[in-house]
């Protein structure tokens, strides 16, 4: 199996080039997506965000409010390391495991 990378800045054509890839076949795993389940109330990485960012950046369902710590993050690269270190293990752990599972699904 081999596993290519897509990287690139905010609206840098990621999500037009992984649909492009999908019509051609190819399985994908959107980052993104994992990003966001990773984040999801109640999980581990929920957990570390809020304890790192406070309750103030959780909506009233308790969900953690996305916009706002984007506007939170993206105006702070040491506010964006410590988002990143806060999620890379849920998001290595997941991103592992759904790459196995592609590989014994596929003949990639
Ligand atoms: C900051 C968050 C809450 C914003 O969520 P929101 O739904 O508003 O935006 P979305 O996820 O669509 O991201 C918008 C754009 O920013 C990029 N981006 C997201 N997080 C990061 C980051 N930490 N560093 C650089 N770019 C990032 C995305 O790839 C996308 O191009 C969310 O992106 C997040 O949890 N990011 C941390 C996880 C991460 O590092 N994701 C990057 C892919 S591994
Ligand atoms: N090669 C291109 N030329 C012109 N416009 C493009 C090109 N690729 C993508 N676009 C347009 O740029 C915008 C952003 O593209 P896209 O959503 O694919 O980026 P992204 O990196 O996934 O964004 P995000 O940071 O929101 O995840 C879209 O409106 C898309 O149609």
């Amino acid at each position: 199996m081999r596993l290519i990378g897509l990287t690139g800045g905010i609206a840098s054509g990621k999500s037009t080039v992984s649909k492009e890839l999908h019509i051609q076949g190819l399985p994908i795993i959107d980052a993104d997506k994992i990003a966001h389940a990773a984040l999801r109330k109640g999980t581990w990485g929920w957990m570390r965000v809020v304890a790192t960012f406070g309750r103030d950046i959780l909506r009233e369902d308790g969900e953690v409010n996305r916009a706002q710590l984007g506007e939170i993050v993206f105006a702070d690269s040491a506010k964006r390391k410590q988002l990143n270190s806060s999620l890379s293990l849920s998001l290595s752990l997941l991103s592992l495991s759904l790459s196995l599972v592609m590989h014994m699904h596929t003949h990639f």
